[in-house]
């Protein structure tokens, strides 16, 4: 028997429970907000939007009228940098500062924490900063967010804002929620770019703690039920998905190996990223700073897969070669160390692309230079992705019978290599099969159950109207409450939601309504990992899926309960329910 490196921990014996005793308890959608905004593909947005974005009051409403707001220029572009506390967010910040490619650069610095230290760290560089504190900017401060970008260009005509974010904070909330910003502040300035760093050392250990946020010191707000309960795991899967770039930072503090894991993990996860291994957070200016053609010219959503958009965010990257001396390139790296011995960490080591760099996948010694700039391949470990749809629901307990046996790597630090045999050789325990899910490193996406009980104290008929998020990174595994589908109502009724953004209607009918009957109801879950079986695990998803019968049955009963609650409710919608299954995993 090999090491075992997976094992049929309580993890799902535990969810198993959460799940099949589904707490029908009508809860109020304590982390809806988030999680709705964490999805590139928000479903019902009475649910999504964070409260307090339906009280933004423009700042122009209530300043002096002789302050002027020039809004005819072009919108200033935003970069949001993200990641972890000590990721090194304040630093690369600093450094931006100080070599700002003579650009009037706007700062923004968001700490969960009553006092901000990192914008006192930063005021001492740059007057042109506004503090937001107190909370994070992705859900309890989004529309104080709003309000510090009008504030910053009150009276100041900047060329970028920078917007560090606390740590927990998840860039793509804060994108999505961006998209309900009025359009007068949209207009001044607009999100460009996201830009993650993730700590080289800590990437693998924290990728599979069973940490939550609040495990951690500094990392939350008692006040700001923002992210106290997110995974550690996910929130870095989450930051780095956002990215349109990701620096890999501390590489002197880190082996080969482990900025190795960082890169190919960050690849694997985000395949439309930029990725940089740096230290100290030097990058030049160029590759942080957002432009303005990404905002008027290109979706730079590295999540976004529809191909009409034009997707700009490697366009920009400098060039790479390391005698180009044609000076209408940029060139990123000009200034790095190339002394493949040189150990002063105040030089930047991690552009030297020079010739000598080495271009073998499968090289792991340590004194060769592995940048592997830019390729977005990720075979090189047999890393591969793809996306898990089905139109039919999930028959629960089929379904939890399925996660009882998903294996949950017991190491606390990952090892590609290690997960890579383990996928192709393991056996477990208890005679049972190899699983198909044992190399899979990130799976999430929207999944549609159907009701196990229609009527009566403990149904759980909200189901029919409720889209479930699915979230697994590392040893971490939750379905929860996304919302309610768009199925659930007419589309006169769902345009209303759309004035502003009739493509993103268009779209949603035409990807994602995938039945006249259920609408949206749908499977729809993207699995990442190493040398997966695609076939295996689709077919081990199938098997979870309602069969014709069960489907009939469904139908009887929706029927059947149309009926009653036709007699009985005048109501908007059939279940007015928000129910969250969190499988927690400690
Ligand atoms: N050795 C080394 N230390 C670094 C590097 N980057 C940042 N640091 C140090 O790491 C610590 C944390 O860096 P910060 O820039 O404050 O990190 P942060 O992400 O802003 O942290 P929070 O503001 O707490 O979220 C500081 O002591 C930095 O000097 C690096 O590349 N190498």
């Amino acid at each position: 028997m090999t090491t075992a490196a997976f094992g049929y921990l309580s993890l799902f014996r535990k969810s198993a429970m959460a799940f099949g005793s589904l707490p029908v308890s009508r809860l109020a959608f304590t982390e809806s907000a988030r999680h709705m905004a964490t999805n590139t593909r928000p479903l019902h947005p009475p649910m999504g939007i964070p409260g307090s974005l339906r009280h933004f009051t423009s700042l122009r409403a209530s300043s002096s009228d002789n302050v002027k707001i020039e809004t005819t220029k072009s919108p200033v572009p935003i970069t949001l940098l993200s990641g972890f506390l000590g990721t090194g967010k304040t630093t690369a910040l600093k450094h931006l500062l100080e070599t700002n490619d003579n650009k009037k650069i706007g700062v923004i610095v968001n700490d969960v924490a009553a006092v901000n230290i990192d914008a006192k760290l930063i005021q001492s560089q740059s007057s042109d900063m506004v503090e937001l504190q107190n909370g994070c900017a992705c859900c309890s401060l989004a529309d104080e967010l709003f309000f510090s970008v009008e504030k910053i260009l009150l009276g100041r005509d900047l060329d970028a804002i920078v917007v560090e974010l606390s740590g927990v904070a998840d860039p793509m909330a804060i994108r999505n929620n961006w998209k309900m910003a009025p359009s007068e502040v949209r207009d001044m300035a607009d999100i460009a770019r996201v830009v993650t760093l993730v700590d080289s050392q800590t990437f693998g250990t924290d990728y599979m703690t069973w940490d939550t946020a609040a495990d951690r010191p500094g990392w939350t707000n008692p006040v700001d039920p923002c992210a106290g309960n997110a995974k550690v795991a996910e929130l870095l899967a989450e930051q780095v998905e956002a990215a349109n770039l990701v620096l890999i930072n501390k590489c002197d503090l880190s082996n080969a190996e482990e900025v190795l894991v960082a890169e190919k993990v960050t690849r694997a996860l985000n395949g439309k990223t930029n990725v940089e291994k740096v230290v100290f957070g030097k990058i030049a200016p160029k590759l942080i700073l957002g432009t303005v053609e990404e905002i008027t010219a290109a979706c730079t959503d590295p999540a976004c897969d529809d191909e009409s958009h034009s997707h700009s965010h490697t366009q920009d990257h400098g060039c790479m070669e390391s005698g180009c001396n044609d000076s209408s390139h940029s060139h990123a790296h000009d200034h790095a160390c190339v002394d493949a011995g040189c150990t002063d960490v105040s030089h930047e080591h991690s552009h030297a692309h020079s010739e000598s760099t080495c271009a073998d996948p499968d090289c792991t010694d340590a004194t060769h230079e592995h940048t592997h700039s830019h390729s977005t391949s990720t075979d090189q470990l047999g890393i591969v992705n793809f996306v898990y749809k089905a139109a039919v629901p999930f028959e629960p307990k089929r379904l939890m019978t399925m996660l009882e046996t998903w294996p949950i790597p017991l190491k606390d630090t990952l090892d590609l290599g290690f997960l890579q045999e383990e996928q192709t050789k393991v056996l477990f325990e208890d005679g049972m099969d190899e699983s198909p899910f044992s190399g899979v490193l990130r799976s999430k996406g929207f999944c549609w159950f159907g009701p196990s009980k229609w009527s009566g104290a403990n149904s759980d008929a909200w189901r029919h109207e409720t889209a479930m998020y699915w979230s697994h990174a590392g040893k971490h595994f939750s379905i929860t409450s996304g919302g309610k589908w768009w199925g659930t109502m007419p589309r006169e009724k769902m345009t209303k939601f759309f004035d502003e953004n009739m493509a993103e209607f268009d779209r949603i009918v035409r990807d994602d309504f995938v039945s006249e009957e259920f609408g949206d109801r749908r499977q729809e879950i993207v699995f990442i990992g190493i040398g997966l079986n695609e076939n295996e695990i689709r077919a081990a998803m199938d098997e979870c899926l309602m069969t014709e019968s069960e489907m009939a049955k469904y139908r009887q009963n929706l029927q059947n309960l149309l009926a009653t609650t036709m007699a009985t409710s005048s109501g908007p919608s059939l279940f007015d329910v928000g129910t969250i299954d969190h499988a927690d995993t400690k």
